[in-house]
């Protein structure tokens, strides 16, 4: 019998995903409309890692929020697993994105909260059917940080600071992770150290990892990179 703390089960399935036409544009204060993204198609594989490179400004974080449902575009699809998440009602949209993980340059931890709050931050608004903090302490010891669960951001140093980032976007066992310059903020060593995390995650979980970077070196360790430039991909 499953008791009521049990942990679930990993999905071990990330997303197929399959963009195509994308378009969107933005409106500065100053009423200048500025074209992020011009006809982006894209096929990603269920359980690939790419990398999307490119210099600033040319659509990168763009791309991550649509994938992510973070954001929508103003024209294009985008079909994960066959559901195309451009057309989803607002209810649905909220549950999508709730198979997304994201990860950040900055790493984007609350300051006053311990890792383990951080790890949780996910799930506070809802009622889970295990035990979110049992959750979030085997999630820490996967990334590496067992016995630091009390620590604060601050008590930790930066590659810690993005595991404690990649365990908060476990939590909801996604099937995509979307990183923004995830090794950005990080020395070369440490950032390899992330990198080879993502891989485990992909090996052990199947999720799908798209994660954009200036850095030839991550790149490379991809499966595939994806040159972007001036908001369209470079064949
Ligand atoms: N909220 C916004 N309002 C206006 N313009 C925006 C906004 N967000 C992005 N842009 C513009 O859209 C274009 C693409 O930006 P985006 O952040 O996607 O690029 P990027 O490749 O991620 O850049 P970086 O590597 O510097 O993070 C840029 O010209 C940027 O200035």
């Amino acid at each position: 019998m499953t008791s009521a703390t049990a942990l679930p089960e990993p999905i071990t399935t990330g997303y197929q995903i399959d963009a195509t036409g994308l378009e969107k544009s933005y409106i500065t204060p100053g009423g200048v409309t500025v074209r992020a993204l011009d006809g982006v198609d894209l096929h990603i594989d269920a359980a690939e890692v790419i990398a999307l490179v490119g210099p600033s400004g040319s659509g990168k974080s763009t791309l991550l929020h649509l994938l992510g449902g973070m954001d929508e575009p103003d024209a294009g699809s985008i079909v994960c697993d066959g559901r195309d998440v451009t057309a989803l009602p607002r209810a649905e949209l909220v549950a999508f994105r709730r198979t997304v993980g994201f990860v950040f340059q900055h790493f984007a931890l609350l300051p006053a909260l311990t890792a383990r709050d951080n790890v949780m931050l996910p799930v506070l608004p809802y009622k889970t059917t295990y035990d979110a903090k049992d959750r979030a302490r085997s999630l820490l010891d996967d990334v590496g940080l067992a016995g630091r669960e009390d620590a604060l951001p601050s008590q930790i140093s930066g590659g810690q600071r993005q595991r404690v980032a990649i365990a908060r976007a476990l939590m909801n066992d996604p099937r995509l992770l979307v990183a923004d310059e995830p090794t950005g903020n990080l020395d070369s060593t440490t950032g390899a150290e992330i990198l080879d995390l993502l891989f485990g995650i992909r090996e052990t979980r199947g999720v799908t990892v798209v994660l954009a970077t200036h850095d030839e070196t991550v790149a490379a360790r991809c499966d595939r990179i994806v040159p972007i430039a001036d908001g369209r991909l470079v064949r």
